[in-house]
């Protein structure tokens, strides 16, 4: 598949990380000698934070080109993604030149914050407003407005691509976020012009209380919380009489003039100047990596989305005739002081491998919640090679013996062609009630046995068997 982004700037800079990063041909086109530069430095960032977001590893990377003449980028692409600034004049120029040079069944999308599809397209070029959230390589959200059958295809290959499109219902002007945004951003130039607060005050009274519940509920499901036992009605009873006090300046916007972009350029200067913006963005990064794996224990928001997104990545098949148990990328968070992963990763990688061959023998999520699983007794992990950030893993797993309640597995963790470690593991079959040993269910028990005749034939695995200190 290809992408072509047309403005290689902040989103389309985000664009061409989102679509690279999951398999897709990227050609940009951007007339600043400085894009690909740019470009690359966001590319750096991305490539360190999205893989983190996942347990399995992401398509490998496709092809990225840079494009002096816009029709060569467009040309061939499944999505035409018009990244330009937000100047109504430059969108009607640059939005035929590519409904000319894409082909018919190409998605043209717009990033615009604000213009509706009526008003992209009194030019005639069957553009969809297809609006992502700075960083588009992290944030799920995609607002689509205009053509239904266009969105509905759209919405099928930004989900491919690990992003949440929101279809909105009517167009209307800076569609559905960036209006909310547009309020709390109003009020914050006011209290700032006001003198009431600085920049920073107003960071700290957003990211310090609302700014960390939103991520996960949104504003109404927070509200209706908040309106204790009697929920959402008894919030409104409580709360809605503020409407008409004077809380809010929402009504008028304090002139936009070299005043007031001093005085807040000033004040965010004095708050964050001391980070560079590639400094900045990496800690918003890990941040939010942070936040959004979090969120993947209960699905909430955005871990839902990565979720489901990793569920449909394909099978990662065999190695050596063995089934590969994990495939996935190192996150810097995985390294240590050393400068290399940590040793608590190879066991992690270790478990993720048992837990996907418990699955592959039916001992899996419905089974666990009918009260049987497989306890770890124990695990003899050899470290063969050094592993690094950004290093593509894959585990492999050998059944070593399955019967009864035992199961003793061999998992081989792979750095490409480089054995980095090896991990030997026992585990028990047990009841969740007793919390005593139990034999399997038969059906699981006929999997695994399946399993054992395939491996039994195979060598010992060189180190099976190893006890601390043992020479080779
Ligand atoms: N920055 C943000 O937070 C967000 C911006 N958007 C929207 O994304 C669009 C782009 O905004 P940014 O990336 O922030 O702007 P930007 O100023 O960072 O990038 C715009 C890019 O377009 C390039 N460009 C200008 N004329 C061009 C042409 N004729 N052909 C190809 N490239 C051309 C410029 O060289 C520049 O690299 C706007 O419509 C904006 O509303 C959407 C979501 C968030
Ligand atoms: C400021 N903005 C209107 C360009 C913001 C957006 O459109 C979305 C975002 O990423 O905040």
């Amino acid at each position: 598949m290809k992408a072509a982004i047309v403005g290689g700037g902040v989103i389309g800079g985000g664009w061409a990380a989102r679509f690279l990063l999951n398999g897709w041909d990227v050609a940009v086109a951007d007339p600043d000698p400085q894009a690909e530069r740019k470009i690359t430095a966001v590319l750096d960032n991305a490539r360190r934070a999205l893989p983190a977001l996942y347990d399995r590893a992401l398509p490998p990377e496709g092809r990225l080109t840079f494009h002096a003449n816009l029709a060569t980028a467009v040309v061939g692409a499944d999505w035409v993604q018009e990244s330009v600034p937000e100047v109504l004049e430059v969108k009607h120029r640059i939005l035929p030149m590519i409904a000319d040079a894409a082909g018919p069944n190409a998605i043209i999308g717009s990033s615009t914050s604000g213009f509706k599809p009526s008003e992209l397209n009194a030019v005639g070029t069957g553009a969809i407003v297809a609006h992502p959230f700075n960083p588009v390589y992290l944030l799920p959200l995609v607002e689509l407005v205009g053509d239904a059958d266009t969105c509905a295809r759209a919405a099928h290959i930004l989900r491919g691509v690990g992003m949440y499109p929101l279809t909105v219902r009517q167009e209307i002007d800076a569609h559905i976020a960036d209006r909310l945004l547009e309020a709390v951003w109003r009020e914050a130039l006011w209290l700032v012009k006001d003198g009431i607060a600085t920049t920073a005050e107003i960071d700290e009274a957003i990211r310090m209380g609302f700014g960390i519940r939103w991520a996960q509920m949104g504003l109404f499901e927070t509200y209706r919380i908040a309106g204790g036992e009697a929920g959402m009605a008894h919030f409104m009873a409580q709360f809605g009489p503020a409407l008409s006090w004077p809380w809010t300046k929402l009504m008028d916007v304090p002139e936009f003039n070299d005043d007031l972009v001093d005085l807040i350029a000033t004040q965010s200067d004095a708050q964050s100047g001391h980070l560079s913006i590639r400094e900045l963005e990496r800690l918003r990064d890990d941040n939010v990596v942070a936040m959004i794996r979090a969120l993947r224990r209960t699905g909430s928001g955005a871990g839902g989305v990565v979720t489901a997104h990793e569920a449909a990545l394909p099978d990662a098949g065999e190695r050596d005739s063995l089934p590969v148990t994990v495939t996935r990328q190192v996150p810097s968070s995985w390294t240590d002081y050393n400068g290399h992963m940590n040793e608590t990763h190879y066991l992690e990688a270790s478990s993720l491998a048992t837990d996907r061959f418990m699955q592959m023998i039916g001992a899996d999520a419905d089974y666990i919640a009918s009260g049987r699983s497989y306890f770890t007794v124990e695990s003899h992990v050899c470290h063969l090679n050094e592993v690094h950030a950004g290093d593509r893993l894959t585990v492999t797993t050998q059944v070593l013996a399955g019967t009864g309640k035992r199961l003793h597995l061999f998992n081989r963790i792979w750095r490409d062609d480089v054995l980095a470690a090896t991990v030997e593991t026992m585990l028990l079959h047990t009841d969740l009630s007793t919390r005593r040993t139990s034999d399997p269910d038969p059906a699981v028990t006929a999997r695994l046995s399946n399993w054992v005749a395939r491996h039994a034939a195979m060598p010992a695995p060189n180190g099976a068997g190893r006890y601390v200190g043992q020479r080779p």
